[in-house]
């Protein structure tokens, strides 16, 4: 018998017996639901029951902090029809998906169904976390992509830039394919293959095949059979063998090198790339046939840069992972590490923290003096827009010229380094609050302040 999932869930309708009705069918399917109390955190899986009258106001609420909140997803149950724009404005918003009650059919099945596989996806989300390090929303999106995609059996293309863990992802996924008898996961970096000889690294070869081919060798499609075949820099796959490999992933057939007889093999194949593939095809240089075929499913890992409030997290992992979990570091190093770039991504941070871990003499917190001087940033650029102290008398005497007290300047310059450090990290507030070393909610009240909602349904609600 199944065990019953728990779930929270919060009401923005008045058909409240229609409603009560729902709940006890969805308890009947094998769900515990409770109330949510507001601003509860960290509570898995979730409904929200609305209709076309909900206060829309009040939904975007939730769903920015369901967004914010780590192992949190929400469905949304309707229970009336919704016009499609308020649809999709709530999947913009953040829920997992829509279910109208009155549209289809078993709907406290699918409702359960659904929400079971939330709770599976977000256990797995957060196991995946600990190996594939990252909290901020955009990398826990990339963490629900792979989750799904190992779960399905699609063909996986992992793309991004160079150093952004597709080698790891690719891993994750041949670890959490849920195939009965998995084999293993055979990595082939294309930029490796010998021109002339790649045929054998991936189809094998008959002995005498060609010189040096002194015994018969399985190549590793054949080692794959039944298992992952990892294809890392897909781009530089030969053309010559790309007609190849098609008909392998098409026919589960293939012909070892000197050899006429074909071959069975039944594959995966996850491939990365950093190049744009497609731009490949426009060029000639990738078939377009086997663009297609590979690309079952796309997963772009974004760059650094583009998940800057990981950089603490990761950075802690990779300390932990050479000086064990007891390591303290001092603040200083984390600032220092906030302010740098990282075109080489997180192999880039990786790199940084050895060296810096490396020059710590062993005893005490790492801090700031455990830089190498290669690592110092460029003061000349960071100094830059550093007011004089002239500049900043100035400043706070036309200020006071002006009648401000005390207080009112201090409000002014406040919310001036607030602005600042929010556009600054583009809208982040996460890390805009690490920057200024102040809690996040101190920037949501000032953004409150002066932003709109980004849920939009009223404009999509009928009349
Ligand atoms: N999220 C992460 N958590 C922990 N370690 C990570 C993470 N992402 C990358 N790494 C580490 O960074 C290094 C680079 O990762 P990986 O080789 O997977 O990147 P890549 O995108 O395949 O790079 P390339 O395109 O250059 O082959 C590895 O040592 C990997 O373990």
């Amino acid at each position: 018998m199944k065990t019953t999932c728990p779930v929270w869930f919060l009401p923005f309708t008045r058909q409240l017996t229609l409603l009560a009705d729902i709940v006890v069918q969805l308890e009947a399917a094998g769900l515990g639901l409770h109330p949510r109390r507001p601003h509860e955190a960290g509570l898995g899986p979730g409904i929200l029951f609305l209709d076309h009258l909900a206060p829309l106001a009040e939904v975007a609420e939730v769903l920015e902090e369901v967004r914010r909140t780590p192992g949190c997803s929400v469905l949304a149950v309707s229970l009336g029809a919704l016009p499609s724009a308020a649809t999709w404005a709530l999947l913009r918003a953040g829920v997992s998906d829509m279910v109208s009650w009155a549209e289809v059919a078993d709907p406290a099945g699918l409702v359960a169904a659904r929400l079971r596989y939330q709770h599976t996806l977000e256990t797995q989300v957060a196991d995946l976390q600990r190996r594939l390090v990252g909290s901020s929303a955009r990398w826990r999106d990339t963490l629900h992509q792979v989750v799904d995609m190992a779960l399905s059996s699609c063909q996986v293309l992992i793309t991004g830039e160079s150093g952004t863990g597709k080698e790891l992802v690719a891993k994750e996924i041949h670890r959490l394919d849920a195939r009965p008898a998995k084999r293993d996961c055979v990595v082939v970096d294309c930029t490796n293959l010998i021109p002339g000889l790649s045929g054998s690294e991936l189809f094998g070869h008959e002995k005498g095949a060609f010189t040096n081919a002194i015994s018969t060798r399985d190549g590793a499609v054949a080692l794959a059979h039944e298992g992952t075949l990892f294809l890392d820099e897909l781009g530089e796959l030969p053309l010559a063998l790309q007609a190849e490999l098609l008909r392998a992933l098409q026919e589960g057939t293939y012909k070892r090198v000197g050899s006429n007889t074909w071959r069975h093999a039944s594959f995966r194949l996850v491939s990365a790339t950093n190049r744009d593939l497609l731009a490949e095809v426009q060029k000639g240089s990738f078939r377009q046939d086997l663009y297609y075929r590979v690309s079952g499913w796309t997963c772009q890992l974004p760059a650094l840069r583009e998940r800057r409030e990981d950089i603490v997290p990761l950075a802690q992992h990779f300390f932990a992972q050479l000086r064990g979990p007891q390591q303290v570091v001092d603040r200083q190093v984390y600032d220092f590490l906030l302010v740098r770039d990282y075109p080489g991504n997180v192999r880039e941070l990786q790199q940084l923290i050895a060296r810096i871990a490396s020059k710590h003499p062993g005893d005490g917190p790492i801090t700031i003096g455990d830089i190498p001087r290669a690592d110092w940033p460029d003061f000349e650029r960071l100094g830059a827009p550093v007011p004089t102290s002239g500049e900043l008398e100035a400043c706070i005497t036309s200020l006071l010229y002006q009648g401000l007290g005390l207080k009112e300047i201090k409000d002014q310059v406040t919310d001036i380094a607030k602005q600042v450090a929010i556009s600054h990290e583009h809208g982040n507030l996460k890390r805009a609050a690490l920057r200024l070393r102040c809690s996040e909610r101190i920037l949501q009240m000032h953004r409150h302040g002066d932003s709109p909602s980004p849920l939009r349904l009223q404009e999509a609600n009928p009349e």
